[in-house]
């Protein structure tokens, strides 16, 4: 599903992550270390906001450097801690998001509907919550047919119900369309609510696959 192929990303003189050659089967996949280990700088690159040195390869053949825009197509992501411009609404949020992922028509308001989010959706995101932001957040990362979501810290801020509620769009898109995940976090999840086939530990500067 994902193939990192002499990846290399450094901030100056800081080696920050270094990947030689590693190939990640589809799954749902948590992201495990330390406070700055490289979690954020593993999600970004795979999703193409970072420059890094190297190649990354989703479906072992569309490069983000060869094929940026069927790669990026292919690849969502949510930051930890979102932010977006305060006079949109979530509405021309989730518009500029369906018509740039080429979302099938319906998708959003079904996320939007079983959210919860039909009273917040149309108001300025100036206005949100930082729980409101992460769920618009998160469901903008669910729009379109990508193979791989990348969420960054999705369980912060959300309340219990919409974490369960995450953890079912989750659990349906991998088991419905074969969608796979890196998910980040510090809290531990293993609690059986999610199917998870492996945990890559990221620590001194490397990424290992764990299981
Ligand atoms: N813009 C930047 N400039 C310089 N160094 C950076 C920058 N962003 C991150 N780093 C460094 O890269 C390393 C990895 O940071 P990163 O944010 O990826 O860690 P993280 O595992 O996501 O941390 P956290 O759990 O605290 O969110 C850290 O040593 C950090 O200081």
């Amino acid at each position: 599903m994902l193939k990192f192929q002499n990846f290399t990303k450094s901030y100056g003189n800081y080696p920050a992550l270094k990947i030689k050659n590693l190939q990640l089967q589809a799954g749902i996949y948590w992201i495990k270390g330390v406070n700055g280990s490289g979690k954020s700088t593993l999600l970004k690159s795979i999703a193409g906001i970072l420059a890094f040195n190297g190649d990354i390869l989703i479906d072992n053949s569309i490069s983000i450097k060869k094929q940026p825009v069927a790669y990026r197509k292919l690849v969502n992501f949510a930051e930890a801690e979102p932010v977006f411009p305060d006079f949109l609404t979530g509405t021309e949020m989730i518009a500029l998001f369906t018509d740039a992922k080429e979302a099938p028509i319906g998708q959003a308001e079904q996320y939007i509907k079983s959210m919860g989010m039909q009273n917040f959706v149309g108001r300025p995101v100036g206005t949100y919550s930082s729980g409101m932001m992460k769920k618009l957040s998160l469901l903008l990362a669910f729009l379109g047919k990508p193979k791989l979501i990348l969420l960054d810290e999705p369980l912060i801020t959300i309340d219990t119900a919409s974490l369960a509620i995450l953890n079912t769009w989750i659990r349906e898109r991998h088991e419905q369309e074969g969608t796979s995940f890196l998910l980040s976090s510090h809290q531990i999840l293993e609690d059986g609510s999610l199917p998870v086939s492996g945990e890559l530990l990221v620590e001194a500067q490397t990424l290992k696959v764990i299981s």
